[in-house]
């Protein structure tokens, strides 16, 4: 199922309009779904997660999973990617994935999160941080290397 997939993930180019949510298929026979509509299975006859931005009907799977049902219906309907990442999952386990998915996550959806996390790490106050402390650097090493500069000529001249 998985060589199916037409992955756009980054791009962003040609699979955004609003023909794709809920469901429905784009190019490719790729289904895309929203936030919204996979927040709404999160039941036990009703399971579906996302992890890297794939989406998984994991109903069938949740008596089945070694580390048990509960800690798939706590992040059933919503983005699991993390915790499945935190528990270091086998390469085992990211091949059985395959035969739960079901689509994408909407590329609106993605942007979002990407946007956020962008925002978060590259924020004004870390850089002038940096800024701060590259001039401060600056200034020591101009006034050491003309100390040095002066000892020479005083040593030079007596
Ligand atoms: C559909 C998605 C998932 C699949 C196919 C899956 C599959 C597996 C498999 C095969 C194992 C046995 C160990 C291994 O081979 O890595 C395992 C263990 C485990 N999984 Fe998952 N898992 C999934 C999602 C998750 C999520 C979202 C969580 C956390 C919220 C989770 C938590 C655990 C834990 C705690 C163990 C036990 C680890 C241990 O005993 O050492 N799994 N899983």
């Amino acid at each position: 199922m998985g060589e199916e997939i037409n992955d756009n993930t980054g791009t962003g180019s040609t699979n955004t309009n609003s023909n794709e949510t809920n469901g429905e298929a784009a190019d490719g026979g790729v289904k895309y779904y929203t936030l919204e509509d996979i927040r709404l299975h999160n039941m036990s006859n009703d399971s579906w997660l996302i992890i890297h931005n794939k989406i998984y009907d994991i109903t069938s799977f949740l008596e089945e999973h070694p580390g048990g049902e509960e800690v798939l219906l706590e992040q059933a309907g919503a983005d699991a990617t993390e915790s499945f990442e935190d528990v270091g999952h086998s390469t085992d386990a990211r091949e059985m994935l395959e035969q739960y998915y079901i689509g994408e996550l909407h590329m609106d959806d993605r942007i979002k999160e990407k946007t956020k996390v962008v925002e978060s790490k590259d924020s004004g106050e870390s850089r002038c941080v940096y800024l701060d402390f590259y001039k401060f650097n600056f200034v020591y090493l101009q006034k050491r290397s003309l100390g040095i500069f002066v000892d020479m000529l005083k040593k030079g001249i007596t």
